[in-house]
C-alpha cells in the first residue's frame, strides 16, 4: 500500500501521508517503522522552513481502499530534500513502500535521488491533474473547506463564511506558488491550463528578501502586516490630485506600483514594512488582474485561488477578494480552501489509489 503522497514544488515540497488505525494497531515490523516515521516527521513538520513550526494539520476518519485513519499534511522547503532523503533512508521509509506517489517539477528532478538513496520508485503524477484531482478529493470529503469573504477591506465587518462548493462546475483555479498556473475546470478530469504568470510567491519572497533583507516568508509577511504600501506606490490622486471619474479611477487606487520610489524623498521616507507590503500588493493585485480576465474570457464566475502564497496571509485573500468583486463589479466570485496548498500532494496519493478523480 503506498502511504506518501508528495508534491515537490520550486520552493516547498508539501507530503501528505496516511496512517491506517487497523494497520497501526497490529504489532507489526511495519507498524513500528511507520509510527517512528510519523513521530518524526510530526515533531519536525516544517524543520528548518520557518523558525516556527506550522501548525500540524489533519483529517481523520478518512478512509482509503478498505482502511479508516488520519491523513497528515507537513511541508518543508525543497532546498531541504537531501535532509529529507537521509531521514527516509535512516528510518527505513523503502520497507514500508516500494513506491512513493509523486508530482511537481521535483518528481522528475529527483527521481534519480530516491532511486539512488532510498531504492524507492517514484510513480510520477502531473502535477496539475493532482492539483484537481486533490481539489476534488478534499472538497468532497471536507465540511467547511470551501469559503469567502464579506466585506473584506472593511475590519469591523469583514466575515470569513463557508461557501457550499458541492456543484462547483465551472470554476477557475488560480494555484499561486513559486509561480502562477491558471486552470479552467470544466467537468471532474475536464480542464484546460488557460495561462500563467512567473509573477507569483516566489517573486514576492525574492523582491523582498532583497529590498528588506528577511530571510523567511513569515517575516516578510509580518513585515506587509506593519507597512503601508501607499508611501511606495504612485495613486490616481498622485497624479490627479483627486480621481479620475471619467473612467471610474479613485484617487485612492493604485496608478503605478513602486511609482514613488523615483524620487530619493521618498525613497528615505518608506521603511521596510512599507516596502514589504507595496511587494506583496504589487504581486496580489497583478495575480488578481491576470485572473480576472481569465475568468471574463471563459465566461466563469467562481474563481478559486490556492498554493502556499495564500499562507497566513490575509491581507492577500481579502486583496483578492476585493480586486475580484469591484472589477467586476460584483459578478466574480473569489473563493479559498482551508487546505491551500496540499491539493497536489493529495492529488497524488489519490489517484494511485483510484478514488475516480
Ligand atoms: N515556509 C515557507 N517558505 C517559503 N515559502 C513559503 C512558505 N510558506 C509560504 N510560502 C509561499 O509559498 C510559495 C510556494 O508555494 P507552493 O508550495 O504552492 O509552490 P511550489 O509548489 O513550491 O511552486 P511551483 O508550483 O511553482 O513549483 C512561496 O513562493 C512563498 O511565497
Ligand atoms: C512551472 C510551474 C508550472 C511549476 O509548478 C509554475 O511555477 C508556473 O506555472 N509558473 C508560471 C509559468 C508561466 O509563465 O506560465
Amino acid at each position: 500500500m503506498p502511504w506518501f503522497g508528495m508534491d515537490i514544488g520550486g520552493t516547498l515540497v508539501k507530503l501528505v501521508y496516511f496512517e491506517p488505525y487497523d494497520i497501526l494497531s497490529e504489532e507489526s515490523q511495519e507498524a513500528e517503522t511507520l509510527s517512528k516515521i510519523q513521530h518524526y516527521l510530526k515533531s519536525n513538520s516544517a524543520y528548518g522552513a520557518t523558525g516556527k513550526r506550522d501548525a500540524h494539520l489533519q483529517m481523520d476518519n478518512v478512509e482509503i481502499q478498505g482502511h479508516v485513519g488520519t491523513l497528515h499534511f507537513i511541508r518543508f522547503p525543497t532546498s531541504e530534500m537531501r535532509v529529507f532523503l537521509e531521514l527516509a533512508k535512516s528510518k527505513g521509509i523503502a520497507t514500508l513502500a516500494s513506491t512513493v506517489c509523486a508530482t511537481g517539477g521535483g518528481a522528475y528532478k529527483f527521481e534519480e535521488d530516491f532511486k539512488r538513496e532510498v531504492n524507492l520508485e517514484l510513480h510520477k503524477f502531473d502535477e496539475l491533474d493532482s492539483l484537481i484531482c486533490g481539489i476534488h478529493y478534499i472538497e468532497a470529503n471536507c465540511e467547511e473547506e470551501c469559503y469567502y469573504f464579506n466585506n473584506p477591506l472593511n475590519e469591523e465587518l469583514c466575515e470569513k463564511k463557508h461557501f457550499d462548493f458541492s456543484n462547483p462546475y465551472p470554476f477557475l483555479v488560480v494555484n499561486i506558488g513559486s509561480g502562477v498556473s491558471i486552470l479552467a475546470v470544466y467537468a471532474p478530469g475536464h480542464y484546460k491550463r488557460v495561462t500563467g504568470t512567473s509573477l507569483g510567491g516566489g517573486t514576492f519572497l525574492g523582491l523582498c528578501c532583497l529590498l528588506t533583507g528577511c530571510e523567511t516568508f513569515e517575516e516578510a509577511i509580518a513585515l506587509a502586516e506593519m507597512g503601508d504600501s501607499t508611501k511606495v506606490d504612485k495613486l490616481v490622486r498622485d497624479i490627479y490630485g483627486g480621481d479620475y471619474p471619467k473612467f471610474n479611477l479613485q484617487g485612492d487606487t493604485v496608478a503605478s506600483s513602486f511609482g514613488n520610489m523615483i524620487s530619493k524623498d521618498r525613497v528615505g521616507a518608506a521603511s521596510k514594512e512599507d516596502l514589504a507590503r507595496a511587494t506583496l500588493v504589487t504581486i496580489t493585485n497583478n495575480i488578481g488582474s491576470i485572473a480576472r480576465m481569465c475568468a471574463v474570457n471563459e465566461g466563469i464566475v467562481k474563481v478559486v485561488f490556492v498554493g502556499n502564497f495564500l499562507r497566513v496571509n490575509p491581507i492577500s485573500m481579502k486583496l483578492l477578494a476585493y480586486a475580484m468583486d469591484f472589477w467586476s463589479k460584483g459578478t466574480l466570485k473569489a473563493l479559498f480552501l482551508e487546505h491551500e496548498g496540499y491539493f497536489g500532494a493529495v492529488g497524488c496519493l489519490m489517484e494511485l489509489m483510484k478514488t475516480g478523480c
